[in-house]
């Protein structure tokens, strides 16, 4: 209950006039119905007294009334619940891809966050309307129930008693069938992650290549098929065993509630009981039942909706950051000299081993330096870590330097106009052409941009465009490099710039770094081991730790692991260039 009153309560501070007035519907719905239950028996009672024909036409007049009142009140209410359902959607909404946007980049990748986020879309646009939705029909049930009892406690209390254990034995079955549906739906909702995964995999576009050079489609599709039928046969096995359940369970009910009927027609006859009587009785017997009912239900479907608000809640919530470790405040001398550093910085992702351990590393205003090492050994992670994209497991970072940009070997293609794509690095100028059309140039894509009829306008990608235009990986990387170009940064980050650069590109590329750079503190990422020599300083890292680091002159005269993986690689190329 607790997300219940979190939900009521930001639908209240949002909407509180929409909210009060639906509340009211609510009411003013469930407390006519027991009001045409009476009115129904006056009728009855009048017709048999033909004399009072007025009072007939004026009952049968409040009768339609309050029924028209009823259907009234019903379209109302779903038109105020759409609005609200807008209205605060669209906020959550909002809330939720900003608390998605600040999440630690490795929660991305992490199952339970994923599984988090499609539960937190699911609620946002269903659970959290419906849970709102739930507690004004619970309020109004309440005065619907309450009056019904009121109406029926004056023709015999042990009615009521008798109704109310009937709408009580229902509610078993309720209870029953709700603790076996949470347990499906959480086994399910695993299984509908892969089956969708599976699905998406034959789909997409970049997989293509490999599925049919492979030939693995019918590999593929048999996969999905079998997670499909698993999930038809979970979901059958559920809807089978319960329509049985529920079948036997209803005819015993129906045995029951037939019981009672019998009895009071009994009671007819015996005279102890009037027609008009006995047809409030009948009515009333279907409202107080449906009351329990409706209860029970209430709960219910609030604790299958808890676990989705709860989810939400959680994953729009930011978490409270760990103290930080005190540390002596650096010195105006050190903020003057130093753009980052970092103390003793370990990472792990989830709880898988450290994969960085006990990094000390200052990078000087205006230094250049180059992480170098082999495949896995913590390179991007400590990139990702220094452009604040991942939170240290331990240690600290401190950066001095007020604007930052970076370029990731992992590249976002965003299938918007080049201008976008580009002006994307610093938002505020993305309408400066000039701006971004020297940006551009910098990172060596001015000339095939210069190619499109449409220029800076081109849509690039063809998912949404059918005049969109498909770039070629190197391409796109160098529009990912040329949005890095676009801020005034003063700490530049480019992990592996030129994965997908030919050359003579990557050549080029690396002397712009130097060209535009100038002056500016810049880490760079590269297999490419020569461009390290024009750095001012070489990290070397071997399974996450910092092994060697200084000059390529230096690490060279040292005959240590540099050295070593600098000869390795130098041997396969033409070392007269200055870039290998
Ligand atoms: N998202 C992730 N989740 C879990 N482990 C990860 C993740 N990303 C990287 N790792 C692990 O962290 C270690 C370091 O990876 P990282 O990408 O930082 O190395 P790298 O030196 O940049 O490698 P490469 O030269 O191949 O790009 C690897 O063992 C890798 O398996």
């Amino acid at each position: 209950m607790k997300e219940y009153k979190w939900v009521l309560s930001i639908f209240f501070r949002q909407q509180p006039v929409t909210m009060v007035s639906i509340l009211l519907l609510y009411i003013l719905m469930y407390a006519l119905q027991p009001l045409e239950l009476l009115l129904m028996g006056r009728i009855i009672v009048s017709l048999g007294h033909p004399s009072g024909v007025m009072s007939i036409a004026i009952l049968i007049i409040a009768y339609i009334l309050v029924y028209s009142l009823k259907n009234i009140q019903y379209s109302f209410s779903l038109l105020f619940i759409e609005l609200l359902e807008n209205k605060v959607g669209a906020l959550l909404q909002r809330q939720m891809f900003t608390a998605i946007a600040k999440a630690d980049l490795d929660k991305l990748d992490q199952a339970d966050y994923l599984l988090q986020i499609e539960r937190a879309k699911d609620t946002l646009w269903y659970k959290l309307t419906n849970a709102v939705n739930d507690v004004f029909h619970f309020l109004g049930s309440i005065a619907g129930f309450c009056m019904s009892v009121w109406i029926i406690a004056r023709l015999g209390v042990l009615y009521v008693v008798a109704f109310i254990v009937l709408g009580l034995l229902y509610n078993y079955f309720v209870k029953r069938n709700t603790e076996e549906h949470i347990a499906v739906m959480k086994r399910q909702e695993h299984e509908d992650r892969k089956l969708n995964y599976l699905s998406r995999l034959m789909q997409d576009r970049s997989n293509q290549k490999e599925i049919r050079s492979f030939q693995i489609y019918e590999w593929l599709e048999s996969k999905r098929l079998s997670k499909f039928d698993e999930i038809r046969d979970l979901n059958m096995a559920f809807s089978l065993k319960w329509t049985v359940i529920g079948c036997i369970w209803s005819g015993l009910m129906l045995g029951l509630e037939n019981s009672t009927l019998l009895f009071m027609c009994y009671a007819v006859a015996l005279t102890t009981l009037s027609l008009d009587q006995l047809i409030v009785l009948t009515q009333g017997q279907g409202q107080i039942i449906e009351g329990v009912n409706s209860f029970a239900e209430f709960f219910s479907e609030a604790r299958k909706n808890t676990i989705y608000i709860k989810e939400f809640r959680d994953l729009i919530t930011p978490e409270t950051q760990a103290a930080e470790t005190p540390h002596q405040p650096s010195s105006v001398l050190t903020r003057n000299r130093m753009a980052m550093e970092l103390h003793d910085v370990s990472y792990s992702y989830g709880n898988s081993p450290a994969v960085l351990k006990n990094i000390n590393l200052h990078i000087g205003r205006g230094e250049s330096i180059v992480l170098v090492g082999e495949n896995g050994s913590g390179k991007s992670t400590l990139a990702k870590i220094m452009a604040g994209l991942l939170k240290p497991t331990e240690g600290r970072v401190h950066s001095y330097c007020k604007t930052s940009t970076a370029a990731f070997q992992d590249y976002a293609k965003f299938e918007f106009s080049v201008r976008d794509n580009v002006g994307l690095g610093d938002v505020a100028s993305i309408n400066d052409n000039d701006r971004i059309t020297e940006a551009t140039v910098k990172g060596q894509i001015h000339q095939v941009i210069q190619q499109y009829p449409k220029g800076l306008d081109t849509i690039l990608g063809k998912k949404f465009d059918a005049d969109g235009i498909e770039m070629s990986e190197g391409q796109w990387q160098k529009v990912a490099i040329s949005r890095a170009f676009m801020p005034e940064a003063d700490f530049i980050i480019f992990d592996e710039p030129s994965a997908s650069l030919d050359a003579l590109s990557e050549i080029q590329q690396f002397r712009n770094i130097g060209k535009y750079f100038r002056g500016k503190s810049v880490v760079l990422i590269s297999h490419r081991i020569g461009i390290a020599k024009l750095a001012d300083r070489i990290v070397f890292m071997k399974q996450g730790e910092i092994v060697e680091a200084g000059t390529h002159a230096e690490l060279m005269q040292l005959k240590g692991e540099y050295c070593s993986f600098f000869k390795n690689q130098a041997k396969w190329y033409d070392t007269g260039d200055q870039v290998i």
